[in-house]
C-alpha cells in the first residue's frame, strides 16, 4: 500500500519532469528563456551576489518559466477546443500573454535593480 502510494508519487514526478522536456523540445520561447536563465544564473555566479538577491533571482526566473509554461497551455488548449477564430479565444490568449508580460517586466525591473550596483 505505502510502495505503491511512493511509486505513484514517483511516476508524476517523472511525467512533470516529461513535461518540462516537452516544453523546451517544442516551443522556441522555452529555449529563449533557457539561454536566458544561464545567463543570469552566470551573472549572479560572475558578482557573487548576496544570497537574498538570489532569492528574488530565482523567484523571478521561476515566475518567468511558470507564466510562460501557463500561457502555452492555454494556446495548446484553445487551439485543441477552438481551432476557428472567435473573440473570445483573442481575449483568452492575450491575457493569458499579458500575464507573462507582467511577469518578465518584474524580472526585468528586478534583474537591473540586482545587477546595476555590481556593473556601475
Ligand atoms: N483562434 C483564434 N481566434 C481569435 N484570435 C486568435 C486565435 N488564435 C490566435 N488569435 C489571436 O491572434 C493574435 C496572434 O496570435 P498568435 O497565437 O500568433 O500570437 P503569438 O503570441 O505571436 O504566438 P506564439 O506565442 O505562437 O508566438 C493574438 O492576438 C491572438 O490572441
Amino acid at each position: 500500500m505505502r510502495n505503491s502510494y511512493i511509486s505513484k508519487r514517483i511516476a508524476s514526478f517523472g511525467y512533470a519532469f516529461n513535461g518540462i522536456i516537452a516544453f523546451l523540445r517544442s516551443e522556441p520561447h522555452a529555449r529563449i528563456h533557457a539561454l536566458a536563465t544561464i545567463v543570469v544564473v552566470a551573472a549572479g555566479c560572475w558578482y557573487h551576489i548576496a544570497t537574498s538577491e538570489w532569492i528574488w533571482l530565482i523567484l523571478c526566473i521561476a515566475l518567468v518559466w511558470v507564466t510562460e509554461m501557463l500561457n502555452t497551455v492555454v494556446e495548446k488548449i484553445m487551439d485543441h477546443l477552438s481551432p476557428q477564430q472567435h473573440p473570445k479565444v483573442k481575449w483568452i490568449k492575450d491575457v493569458a500573454a499579458g500575464a507573462v508580460l507582467v511577469a518578465a517586466i518584474a524580472a526585468l525591473v528586478i534583474g537591473i535593480l540586482i545587477f546595476y550596483p555590481y556593473l556601475f
